[in-house]
């Protein structure tokens, strides 16, 4: 029996090939996003086609084959010396359509199968490569004059179009969604750092049309390259590699990362990157000092609903960020939700707010869900009720434009329920208490930047 994959189904070389074969022709490349609805309809029709030559497959059952594939796959392209993969008999026959199908869009990212090697069942290792990081730096000139107009044209390789609004402090928010600027298919997005909030960012801009093999992350460990990969995004473990490849790069490692990955990649940023950090505290003026004169440098602060595009981002420009810098990353982090530009002030204050907020969010839900659970309600039920609960009272805040202070009397019955249950919470201190912890975030967000420029 061929094991490549899957044992309980029972799946033999042949109908395997018969179901690859099936894939190729149906494009799946165009299905590695990721998208729900879109992958239902191919595997909807690569059942058909698999009925017609014979073969009896659930919808739910090609969809696992897939997954195991291309679970394989991964694993063969991260680590083709891997022992265990020895193990994989029979991967070999499929490697060749598999490279085939998983292979869009990757222009930069060689694949390439060697067929020349023997054909045992065991002992095999896979041939599938890896480009080498740029080898010499490319770093700024410090006396390059290239105008904005041509430093984006050089950033996107193409057109930047401006809709009928500029983006300005003022008029961000209806800005924001009139804004056009078209970025042209080839602009090239780096991740360094494969963690939560760098996944979220990458979601959410994939939620727009942006193709994902224009994405590459990396992180030192493969434990977190999985999702990415998942959502046909290339993996590294060389950061150096991601810069060379990026005209966008985000910097997703944890705040006291920073002064070594960006000592490690320094001399590589040149005057096409945008350089955007998302890590909190770190100022501005200390990732200056840290990269090349004239970097273009943008402090982002996100939060991690990006994942469902409903994020809350705050950036804050570098002294070398043009306006026209601004409504790229705008462009480009608009499907993660509210994209706010402000001074870097309050970079910090947003830490505390949104960045950390979200979790104020969630302990709050919690609470309530425990309050029920208290009360005899199940907790499962509890903690649905208690998600909906705040996403409903969220989106009704967002959508209707009223104070929050209008909606909770509109809330309230004199002498009903919900007066009751307000006394309780005043009592407790919910409001200094929530207060207190947007202070004590956002102070600890300062505390992070005075450290990291203390490591300098
Ligand atoms: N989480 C959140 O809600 C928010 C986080 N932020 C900021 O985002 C940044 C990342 O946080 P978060 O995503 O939560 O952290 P995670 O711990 O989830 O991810 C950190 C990532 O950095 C990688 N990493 C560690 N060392 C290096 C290195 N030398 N080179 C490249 N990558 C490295 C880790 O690699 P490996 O996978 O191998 O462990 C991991 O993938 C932080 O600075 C934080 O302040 C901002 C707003 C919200
Ligand atoms: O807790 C932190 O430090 C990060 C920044 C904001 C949210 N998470």
């Amino acid at each position: 029996m061929d094991d490549s994959g899957i044992k309980k189904q029972n799946w033999d070389i042949t109908e395997t090939e018969v179901f690859l074969d099936i894939l190729k022709n149906l494009d799946m490349k165009k299905c590695r996003d990721g998208r729900k609805v879109r992958n239902h309809k191919v595997f909807t029709m690569a059942y058909n086609k698999m009925f017609a030559a014979g073969y009896h497959r659930t919808v739910d059952q090609l969809k696992f084959r897939w997954k195991l594939l291309k679970s394989t796959y991964y694993k063969v392209k991260r680590d083709p010396n891997s022992p265990a993969l020895n193990k994989v008999n029979g991967w070999f026959r499929y490697e060749k359509a598999m490279v085939e199908i998983m292979d869009a869009e990757q222009s930069v990212v060689e694949v390439e199968v060697n067929h020349s090697r023997n054909n045992s069942d065991d002992g095999e290792t896979s041939s599938l490569h890896w480009t080498q990081p740029c080898e010499e730096s490319t770093s700024r000139s410090p006396d390059a004059t290239t105008s904005d107009t041509e430093t984006l044209h050089s950033r996107c390789g193409g057109r930047l179009v401006e809709g009928p609004l500029a983006a300005t402090q003022e008029n961000n928010v209806q800005a924001q969604s009139m804004l056009q600027v078209k970025m042209e298919p080839q602009l090239k997005v780096g991740f360094i750092g494969a963690g939560n909030m760098a996944f979220g960012i990458a979601k959410g801009i994939l939620s727009g049309d942006f193709i994902p093999g224009n994405i590459k992350v990396s992180a030192p460990s493969s434990r977190n390259l999985d999702k990415f990969e998942e959502l046909g995004i290339a993996v590294t473990h060389s950061n150096v590699e991601v810069v060379c490849w990026s005209d966008v790069v985000f910097i997703a490692v944890k705040p006291h990362l920073i002064y070594v990955v960006l000592n490690e990649i320094s001399r590589y940023v040149t005057d096409r990157h945008i350089v955007v950090s998302v890590a909190a505290g770190v100022t501005l003026a200390a990732l200056e000092q840290l990269l090349p004169d004239s970097s273009v440098i943008i402090r982002l602060m996100p939060n991690l609903p990006c994942v469902v595009q409903e994020g809350a981002l705050l950036f804050a420009r570098g002294s070398h960020a043009k306006q026209e810098d601004a409504n790229l990353l705008r462009s480009l982090l608009h499907r993660c939700g509210l994209v706010e530009e402000g001074p870097e002030d309050w970079i910090d204050i947003h830490t505390g707010l949104s960045g950390s907020g979200v979790a104020f969010v969630y302990l709050f839900a919690e609470a309530l869900a425990e309050g029920a659970v208290k009360m005899g309600m199940p907790s499962a039920l509890a903690n649905t009720i208690a998600s909906q609960t705040v996403l409903g009272a969220g989106r009704l805040l967002r959508d209707s434009g009223k104070h929050p202070a209008q909606l909770r009397s509109e809330v309230c019955t004199p002498g009903g329920t919900t007066i009751f249950g307000l006394h309780s919470l005043e009592q407790g201190g919910v409001r200094a208490a929530t207060m207190s912890a947007v202070e004590s975030a956002t102070n600890r967000a300062k505390e992070l930047g005075l450290k990291s420029t203390a490591m300098k």
